[in-house]
């Protein structure tokens, strides 16, 4: 008997599987052939950020009123994926761009939402999330950045830690408290330039994985900006940020995703070449039952993230749910992906003459940024279905 479940809940449609095409073209011809030396340098993907920009992939998520592609939870899903597939460095360009202008598209007013997803939507100037602090992460209601009201404007003072892509940004959404007496509803979100007086940027960190994607600290010395950039009412700013973090921890295991797709591709081909005991190691059942187990993880991990996406295209009430399991699960599955695909490759998966090791360094952020896999479990928690 015929039901009427929706079997295309999820299901990618024919423009989506045309988008991942091209991405994954663009990002195999453009992005990682540089995704070992930004890694090793260290150093900005700009390869990778002047491809995004000229083929408009960058910040697909900004609605086309405003410039933007106008693309949908999952073609967001897709693109960052398959960045990611290559160079996890290079996929938080879009990842956090989401982020960062999210806050204003959510909240922001009409006017705010112009000035600044234009710019965005153009390739003019990054968006940065700032949100965590030196004695604020998992805990991020207990922050000190303070902003005061002076007459027509909000003066901001304080320190914000693990900004990606600080110092590469033009715009920065800032969490602030403006009433120390309320904890959350105490804190308010505004848009900060990089150009305001009194920004400045700390030494970038120095990390095991993601090393091309800039992480520093932001300094606020007496910023004074216009009161029109606060975003939506005063007090509203912590709301603000878990409901942008409910849609963008799914971009988070859309790279998780794509680092483990990753490995298990370079892992798949390897095994193939590789000979021992006079046969491809592939042949061996043991290597085998590896991949695939790598490969239904990944399966797993896809459909729980392109469902997420759905849920963050309609707006479901249990999103909350599902982004936070979607981000956990998918993370998880990235690092034992990653791990095994190092195994495979035995010693030379050590080196840094293979890409295996460095999706392994990458993966391990997924599991701690966005929230901890142990905030997330808080999160889900809270909010079981
Ligand atoms: C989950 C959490 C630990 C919760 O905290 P508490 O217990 O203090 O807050 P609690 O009592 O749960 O709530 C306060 C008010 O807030 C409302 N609200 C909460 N969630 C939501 C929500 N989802 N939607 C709407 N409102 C929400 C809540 O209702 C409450 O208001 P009420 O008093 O009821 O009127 C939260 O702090 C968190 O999540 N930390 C991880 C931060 C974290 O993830 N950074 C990541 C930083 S960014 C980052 O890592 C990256 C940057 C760039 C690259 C990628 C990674």
């Amino acid at each position: 008997m015929a039901g009427s479940a929706d079997f295309d809940l999820y299901r990618p449609s024919e423009e989506h599987d045309m988008l991942r095409e091209s991405v994954r073209a663009l990002a195999e011809a453009k992005i990682a052939p540089y995704a070992a030396a930004v890694d090793e340098e260290a150093r900005f993907p700009q390869e990778a950020q002047d491809a995004l920009v000229a083929n408009d992939l960058h910040a697909v998520h900004v609605p086309e009123e405003y410039g933007g592609a106008g693309a949908d939870a999952l073609a967001t899903v897709i693109v960052i994926e398959e960045v990611a597939r290559v160079c996890a460095s290079s996929s938080l360009i879009p990842a956090v761009n989401k982020l960062g202008s999210l806050p204003v598209i959510l909240s922001g007013s009409e006017e705010l939402k112009k000035k600044y997803m234009t710019p965005l939507a153009k390739g003019q100037g990054g968006f940065s999330y700032c949100l965590s602090e030196p004695d604020a992460g998992s805990d991020a209601a207990g922050m000190k950045t303070r902003a005061v009201r002076d007459g027509d404007f909000w003066v901001l003072n304080g320190v914000k830690r693990w900004i990606t892509n600080a110092g590469e940004s033009e715009f920065y959404t800032v969490m602030a408290v403006t009433d120390p007496t309320k904890r959350s509803k105490g804190i308010s979100a505004f848009v900060v330039e990089k150009s305001d007086e009194g920004v400045s940027f700390g030494a970038p960190e120095k990390k095991l994985g993601i090393k091309g994607s800039p992480t520093r600290e932001v300094y606020f010395d007496n910023v004074r900006i216009p009161a029109d950039r606060m975003i939506g009412a005063e007090g509203t700013g912590f709301a603000t940020a878990m409901k942008t973090l409910d849609h963008t921890r799914i971009t988070i295991a859309a790279q998780a995703l794509g680092i483990a797709q990753g490995a298990l591709d370079y892992a798949k081909g390897y095994v193939q070449e590789r000979k021992q005991f006079g046969k491809p190691i592939g042949d061996f059942q043991g290597v085998q039952f590896m991949l695939a187990d790598m490969a239904m993880k990944i399966e797993a991990a896809r459909q729980l993230t392109y469902a997420a996406a759905a849920k963050s295209e309609r707006g479901d009430a249990d999103l909350t749910f599902q982004g936070a399991a979607a981000k956990c699960f998918a993370s998880d599955v990235a690092m034992e992906v990653t791990t095994d695909a190092v195994q495979l490759l035995g010693g030379y998966g050590y080196t840094r003459d293979y890409p295996v090791e460095r999706m392994m360094r990458d993966a391990k952020i997924t599991q701690i940024y966005e929230g901890t896999n142990q905030v997330q479990r808080i999160v889900m928690a809270r909010n079981l279905p």
